[in-house]
């Protein structure tokens, strides 16, 4: 389909957590923002999830790959044919393996599927061919962070983090003409998030999730842990640069001697911590920090932010955003930019060496 006025985009998202599938519509050229629709959210059953954790870190051609995706798959159809006033589609899909300078990304689910299963046009695989080019292939809400801050009005640079399973920060300078201008855009992924204290949480005490960070916030932050955290090599690393979702497999190690709230504390601080220490690249202070992802409902999380950082924080619902859906609605945005053909990443959101349009197109229907 071609644009050329705005159109109700329908975006999913399957995120790290494994938690399951959110769904939002946006209303945009691929350039604007001109309204939210209706959203909605396809929780994973216990065995579903159980299917994705076991397909984590495998390649496509496994069994456990051919698993997931037929989990992704039923999930996001369900999920999606409760939005028939959507125009287009944007699936996103399930990330099992990231490695974009080895074996490259892999989103589990098929959009040609969907496509076909739903009589509509599908989006998807957003991230390959920015790898390919010699991108990172993620984080890829970046130009979508540029929009928001254009849309609720912003006029100096500020930053937008994700705390997910992975968190992810965006520095953004609205007062650029675009998201792929260089300047425009600063953005890479800060560290481990929730990932590692969900782990806990469920290894110590079979819960999904340290309810609003009681048990982070009630623990002793294990310093000397912290500190080691610190030095490991990605740190170091320039960005752009992205990570897998477990990426770092000494943290549940470093905390295992720890009592069950000093080590939620620790991992709590450990995700402040690469947060506060990736803030130092960003090109000049921003006005602020916008917290969007399920890591701001952890007050552990979101006082340490509030102590690491010389800029007030934030949840994005602060001006006026939804912080349960941007991620969905992100990939609405770019779908509509790749039915436009304008770029999705560039050297400051991926380092690709240019602006590059990625995202498949099937065609549903007749
Ligand atoms: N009320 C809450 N209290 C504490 N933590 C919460 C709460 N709600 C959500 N979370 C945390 O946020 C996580 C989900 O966040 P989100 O949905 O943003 O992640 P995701 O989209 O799956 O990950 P990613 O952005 O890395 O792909 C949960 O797994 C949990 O750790
Ligand atoms: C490879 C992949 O799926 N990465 C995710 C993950 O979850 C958070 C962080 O790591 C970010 O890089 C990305 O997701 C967001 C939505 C992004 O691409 O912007």
């Amino acid at each position: 389909m071609k644009i050329t006025a705005p159109v109700r985009v329908l975006g999913t998202m399957s995120g790290t957590s494994l938690d399951g599938v959110d769904a939002a519509i946006v209303l945009t050229d691929g350039q604007r923002i001109e309204g939210f629709g209706e959203t909605g959210y396809r929780p994973y059953s216990d065995a579903e999830r159980a299917v994705l954790r076991a397909a984590l870190g495998h390649w496509p051609g496994t069994p456990e790959v051919e698993a997931a995706a037929e989990v992704v798959e039923t999930a996001h159809a369900e999920l999606m044919s409760q939005f028939p006033q959507a125009d287009l589609i944007a699936f996103h899909g399930q990330t099992l393996a990231h490695d974009p300078r080895g074996r490259g990304t892999h989103q589990a689910g098929n959009g040609a599927l969907l496509a076909e299963v739903l009589g509509k046009t599908v989006i998807w695989d957003f991230r390959s061919t920015d790898v390919e080019m010699g991108g990172e292939g993620a984080p890829l809400a970046p130009f979508y962070h540029f929009a928001c801050a254009r849309h609720i009005g912003a006029r100096d640079p500020l930053a937008f983090l994700n705390l997910g399973g992975v968190g992810n920060v965006t520095w953004v300078d609205p007062s650029q003409p675009g998201p792929d201008v260089p300047g425009a855009c600063l953005a890479f992924d800060t560290g481990p998030a929730n990932a590692p204290l969900n782990d806990l949480m469920q290894s110590r005490l079979g819960l999904d999730r340290d309810e609003d960070g009681a048990l982070s916030a009630s623990g002793r932050i294990d310093e000397g842990v912290v500190a080691r955290f610190l030095e490991k090599g990605y740190f170091l690393r320039m960005p752009p640069k992205s990570l897998d979702r477990n990426d770092f497999p000494d943290l549940a190690g470093a905390v295992a001697d720890l009592s069950d709230a000093d080590a939620a504390a620790t991992l709590a601080a450990c995700a402040v911590a690469a947060v506060a220490r990736g803030m130092e690249h960003c090109p000049a202070p921003p006005s602020q920090l916008l917290v969007t992802g399920g890591g701001r409902f952890n007050g552990a999380m979101m006082a340490g932010l509030a102590r690491a950082l010389p800029c007030p924080v934030e949840p994005v619902e602060a001006a006026g955003l939804d912080g349960d859906m941007l991620e969905a609605q992100a990939f609405a945005y770019l779908a509509a930019r790749v039915a436009r053909g304008l770029p999705t990443s560039a050297p400051g959101t991926t380092g690709v060496p240019a602006p590059v349009g990625g995202g498949k197109i099937s065609r549903g229907g007749t």
